[in-house]
């Protein structure tokens, strides 16, 4: 699989923002908060709000996504194409066990695979099963919605500061499983963060977003040790990176 994003155009909230993003490749997007990341996340999704549209070209594996049909795109969803977003309970139902909803994913697509083991897979214990999402930790939660995300096999994952609403110890966590879940499948990962030390832990490239645009894009390492953009340069002062 290949993801490519050319001349990609949200009315003028992104503009011209072209990358790629190859098999099991782990790239970061970084910007600050209202520089059209999530926006650029939920246009390769097919998620945008209906009041925006987005324009040029987005390519999985050689297949036009804007403009494909919704039963297309819905399908590619969860099946495909994964996003995790910020807060967890965005996408768990309150009102189900966890049991029921972590296999969903997989069940409409005719699997039928065992809860349990999937909660184990993502470290929680087995008898998670009979929960209900309120009764978890935020990272518990979190980590039902990453096996829910990695259930049928992705070619690419999406996340939204996955680990923004956690505390620092369950961030690293999370953040190692994403990680060691990505490595094994081979998933391709586009992580969207507003820290560079997020970055610097997860991503092996690293784009930097501005205004709308891209306006840095190298390794991680090239990006972090040797910054060319002001911004850039600003964003790695401001960060605990600093000082290492
Ligand atoms: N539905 C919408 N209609 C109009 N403007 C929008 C809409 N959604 C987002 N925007 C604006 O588009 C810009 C980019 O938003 P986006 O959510 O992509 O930023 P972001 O970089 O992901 O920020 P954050 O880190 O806060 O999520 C922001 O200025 C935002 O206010």
């Amino acid at each position: 699989m290949t993801l490519v994003v050319e001349g990609l155009g949200v009315s003028s909230l992104v503009r011209d923002v072209s990358f790629e993003v190859g098999k099991g490749e782990r790239v970061g997007l970084i910007g600050e908060s209202g520089s059209g990341k999530s926006l650029t996340a939920l246009s390769i999704m097919g998620l945008l709000p209906d009041e925006l549209t987005a324009v040029g070209s987005v390519k999985l594996s050689g297949r036009e996504l804007l403009g494909a049909p919704e039963r297309e795109l819905s399908r590619l969803r969860g099946d495909e194409l994964s996003m995790v977003f910020q807060e967890p309970m965005t996408a768990l139902n309150p009102a189900m066990r966890v049991g029921r909803q972590v296999t969903e994913p997989a069940r409409l697509r005719g699997k039928r695979p065992d809860a349990a083991e999937l909660l184990e897979s993502v470290g929680l214990p087995a008898d998670a099963v009979r929960a209900y999402p309120h009764q978890l930790s935020g990272g518990q939660r979190q980590r039902v919605v990453l096996a829910m995300a990695l259930v049928n096999n992705p070619a690419l994952l999406i996340c939204d500061e996955p680990t923004t609403a956690l505390d620092v110890t369950v961030q690293a966590r999370i953040l190692e499983l994403i990680l060691a879940a990505t490595r094994e499948r081979e998933t391709a990962l586009l992580f969207i963060t507003h820290d560079l030390a997020v970055v610097a832990s997860v991503c092996e490239r690293v784009l930097v977003m501005l205004d709308g645009e891209i306006v840095e894009a190298g390794t991680t390492r090239e990006v972090l040790t040797a910054p060319r953009h002001d911004y850039t340069k600003r964003l790695l002062e401001a960060s605990d990176l600093e000082a290492s």
